[in-house]
């Protein structure tokens, strides 16, 4: 920092910061007592490096519009730092690595050692866990930049080598002060170079989703095909324009640029609005009208169309035309029309040259990128407007949420030895961190943030009476006829405030995750059964989501002994999840594509994002231990029936004890009315045969009760475990039971991180111990596969032993929330799926909102008792409380 401060030029931004980090710690004193208790340590979400926030400073005035929060200390172990510093802006990518950290868990080894689970296929440096930051500073306020990579000790890298990769004019600019400044050496790479190949990266590595298609305010995902990407067209509008034709990883060229790009927008808007700000400009065009300045076809011809060539009046004839045959002055003309009107005019431009340059090339995709575009619902539709029109729908306008992110994106990936270029799809997990990006304050850094700044602001924004949404875009504007457009109506005066923090969440990089080896067809595997692209669902599944919020935050809360601190973080979660879903609400596309499964996983993550670790944790205690209490006589009752009598008897009781669900509003009601002994045999009494959905009899005669009775048992099997108490205890486990009974192997799935009352893989030794008290099968079972501890140092001494008994194990999904996307799992889960034969998935989020649809390479069974009316309807035609038994046989 020393050199930093040694610049006369920057002491005055510097004593501000002193100051206000002296209001933040004066504030800090009064809040000493609210520490955040020490979270979860297992991989994925739960693993974030702890933040120093000494020093933590609010740039600028508390009261300010937009403060810029700094947390100068804060220093997660960097791996990577890559720039694209550009004529207007500065782009950043950097990637914190998670600690690698030491679970005590001892499942974990057993079935490490069982399958030799390692590192072994993956390059010598094994990449970590971690995470890839997007953040921008504008050229011209280099020193801020300057100052945030030092004060995170960005440029410090794994191994002392002070060389970070820049691309962009100022990489060849700024190399000296960089030099000077951070005494890194700055190592340049082509500026197109960089593009191209982030913009395959994010092409072929689309996260939750990348691409997609803007027309007259909707937004459209698009499914990019790998095997037939190229060629495509890149206009990239920065400050100038470039236009890159593409035609594989490193196979490009530029075609044509234009001046006439983002700067031209910004400069010339800067000078006829006296705006101060880029978005101030943007935000000032959602108010404007374009027919005070431009002259319109009608203009010229006294109000009509001119018809023969397919010109309505209201099509802007000539931009600015209408100011030369007016007597007024700068002043006479209102800075929002003036706005909108060159907005236009630069969009429509670039739309029109993108297209007869993709003509002349005779290409059909077109990707925009660059940070004119800023996720502008008007500038994209102008220039989809404008390709769609001139190529009369021949060729599509595509956008890319990482629009500013491509050159940075590209020089980072050319670091050689990071390895992130052989980086898989399911092993980056996008997070769209909370809080903070509400306030409207832009973040440089992790806009995660400290937990006690995120609920101070949130409280801040409350105390102030405004309104805590998420900014959405503004309306489409509304399309006139052939080449026009009339202004738009604008929903309201606020612009998102910073794309960056909502629209791009940070990228988790899980590299322990991998696609389910058991899926028949891992390309069109789609985790959603219900796309909330209806917006009747969509309002239903919203409602049910507001309407359970206050009973989770006082299960949330008490879950952590109901202090306080723990009252504020409920409260401040409440707020954070209601935001995302009012965001959502209006934009469901937001965030990706959006399925039932995302929200429900958002909720999960929003709870860990205010440090909520087991919001049900007392509830599923009590449930497990008053279900193993009655497991004795379940297992009795079992033991004295015919084993076909016997199957039937156990699918009906997974089913029956499937109704624990605390995240369905009925059952929830329902619990008030009884013990769970009570409830669970009222619901195993109710088990009527034929269920809505009923492939019992088929599921049995594989099994070997059919008239042909083939000898038939699977190797293994994968039961995907729901809920903790009953639906465990006296549904699944029996189900084990008697699998393992005939012989064949269990593993039991569970997942990683707690959602809902779901049973956690950490958690589930500890049941199946004290199930196993009770009964020999899974006694053995359990020693055999090294989930009794004092079986399992046994066995290490005698190897033979292990042979000696099927096995029971368990291991964890790799996810933390009640539905599961198959394309992501652990990397433990998918060694011990190679040997499976049988995959039984439980319980509604993971074989009916997710996966009822998928089909496998095994014999596949999915149960669930469906717990929602409007689900039941939509899916099985059916009615609440009814079953699904679903059996496939190996497709
Ligand atoms: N906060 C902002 N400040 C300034 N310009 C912004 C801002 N947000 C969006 N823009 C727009 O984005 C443009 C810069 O985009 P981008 O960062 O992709 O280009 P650049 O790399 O700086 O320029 P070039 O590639 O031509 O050197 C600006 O000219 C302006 O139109
Ligand atoms: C000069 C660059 C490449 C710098 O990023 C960009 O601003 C640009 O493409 N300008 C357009 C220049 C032209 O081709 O007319
Ligand atoms: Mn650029």
């Amino acid at each position: 920092m020393d050199s930093l401060k040694e610049d006369q030029s920057d002491t005055q931004a510097i004593d501000n910061i002193n100051e206000d980090a002296q209001n933040i710690r004066e504030k800090e004193d009064t809040e000493k007592d609210m520490a955040p208790p020490v979270g979860n340590s297992i991989h994925r979400s739960g693993s974030r490096p702890q933040l120093d926030l000494s020093g933590a400073a609010i740039q600028g005035n508390f009261e300010e519009r937009d403060p810029t929060i700094l947390l100068p200390n804060q220093s997660d172990d960097i791996s990577h730092l890559a720039l694209d510093i550009g004529g207007s802006l500065i782009k950043l990518v950097y990637f914190s690595r998670h600690e690698d950290r030491a679970v005590n868990d001892k499942r974990k080894m057993s079935t490490k050692e069982r399958f030799g689970v390692t590192n072994g296929n993956r390059r010598s440096f094994p990449i970590l866990g971690g995470r890839l930051h997007f953040v921008k500073f504008e050229t011209t306020k280099i020193n801020e930049c300057l100052e945030f990579i030092h004060s995170k000790q960005l440029h410090r890298g794994d191994n002392d080598n002070a060389v970070i990769k820049a691309t962009g004019g100022g990489a060849y600019k700024f190399a000296d002060l960089f030099k000077e400044k951070l005494g890194v050496v700055i190592d340049k790479e082509d500026e197109m170079n960089c593009l191209v190949s982030g913009a395959n990266f994010l092409l072929k590595v689309a996260i939750r989703h990348e691409a997609f298609t803007h027309k007259e305010g909707h937004k459209e995902f698009v499914q990019i095909d790998h095997n037939d990407m190229y060629p495509y067209l890149l206009v990239n509008i920065g400050s100038g324009v470039s236009l890159i034709k593409v035609d594989g990883d490193g196979k490009f060229q530029r075609v044509s640029g234009t001046n006439v790009g983002g700067g031209t927008y910004w400069g010339l808007g800067k000078l006829l609005t006296k705006c101060k700000s880029f978005d101030e400009l943007l935000e000032l065009s959602q108010r404007g009208d374009n027919s005070s300045v431009d002259m319109l076809v009608g203009d010229i011809y006294g109000g009509l169309d001119y018809s023969k060539i397919g010109l309505s009046a209201s099509t802007i004839a000539s931009s600015f035309g209408k100011v030369i045959s007016e007597n007024k002055e700068i002043e006479d003309y209102r800075p929002e029309d003036i706005s909108l009107s060159l907005l236009r005019m630069i969009s429509y431009n670039i739309g029109q040259i993108s297209y007869l340059t993709a003509l002349q090339l005779g290409i059909k995709r077109i990707f925009f990128g660059g940070f004119f575009i800023r996720g502008h619902a008007y500038t994209m539709d102008t220039i989809s407007f404008a390709i769609k029109f001139w190529s009369k729908g021949g060729a599509e306008a595509m956008f890319l949420r990482h629009e500013g992110f491509l050159g940075a994106l590209g020089a980072f990936m050319s670091y050689e030895k990071h390895g992130l270029d052989d980086l898989m799809v399911h092993q980056l997990v996008e997070r769209f961190p909370m809080g903070a990006p509400y306030t409207g304050g832009k973040i440089h850094g992790p806009p995660l943030g400290d937990l006690n700044e995120k609920i101070s602001w949130m409280e801040k924004f409350v105390r102030k009476g405004i309104k805590i949404t998420a900014p959405v875009p503004m309306a489409s504007p509304r399309t006139t006829g052939l080449g026009g457009f009339e202004a738009p109506s604008s929903k309201g005066d606020a612009l998102r405030c910073d794309e960056s923090n909502l629209n791009v969440g940070v990228l988790h990089l899980v590299p322990s995750l991998e696609v389910f080896p058991l899926l028949a067809d891992p390309k069109t595997y789609e985790p959603n059964t219900i796309d909330l692209a209806d917006p009747n669902e969509l309002e239903y599944w919203f409602t049910v989501l507001s309407e359970h919020l206050p009973d989770l935050v006082d299960k949330a809360v008490a879950s952590e002994g109901g202090t306080d601190d723990a009252r504020r973080r409920g409260d401040a979660f409440a707020r954070a999840f209601s935001a995302h879903l009012a965001r959502l609400m209006e934009e469901p596309a937001a965030y990706g594509k959006l399925g039932l499964a995302n929200l429900l996983e958002l909720r999960e993550e929003c709870l860990r994002e205010f440090n909520f670790f087991d919001a049900y944790s007392t509830i599923k205690q009590r449930e497990n231990e008053a279900s193993l209490a009655v497991l004795p006589d379940l297992l009795m009752e079992l033991d004295s029936m015919s084993e076909e009598t016997r199957l039937l008897t156990l699918i009906e009781g997974v089913l029956a004890a499937n109704i624990f669900d605390w995240g369905s509003r009925a059952c929830v009601d329902l619990y008030h009315k009884g013990t769970i002994i009570e409830i669970y045999r009222m619901s195993r009494k109710k088990m009527q045969r034929p269920w809505r959905v009923d492939d019992f009899d088929a599921f049995k005669e594989r099994m070997g009760f059919g008239d042909k009775k083939p000898s038939f048992r699977h190797k293994r099997a994968l039961l995907f475990v729901d809920n903790s108490g009953a639906d465990v205890v006296l549904g699944m486990l029996p189900l084990a039971r008697e699998l393992l009974r005939r012989g064949t192997e269990v593993v039991l799935v569970a997942n990683s991180l707690p959602a809902l009352n779901d049973v956690t893989a950490m958690e589930l030794p500890e049941i199946v111990a004290e199930a196993a008290k009770h009964c020999d099968i899974l006694r053995r079972a359990a020693e055999a596969g090294g989930l009794l501890m004092d079986a399992m140092i046994n066995t290490q001494d005698n190897p033979g032993e292990k042979l000696s008994s099927t096995p029971l194990m368990v291991v964890e999904n790799g996810c933390g929330s009640p539905c599961i996307d198959l394309r992501q799992v652990s990397s433990e889960l998918a060694a011990v799926a190679k040997d499976a034969d049988l995959v039984i998935l439980e319980g509604m989020g993971r074989a009916l909102h997710t996966n009822y649809n998928a089909r496998f390479r095994c014999d596949a069974l999915k149960l669930a008792m469906v717990k929602n009316q409007r689900l039941a309807e939509k899916l099985i035609k059916g009615n609440i409380y009814d079953c699904v038994c679903r059996y496939e046989p190996a497709s």
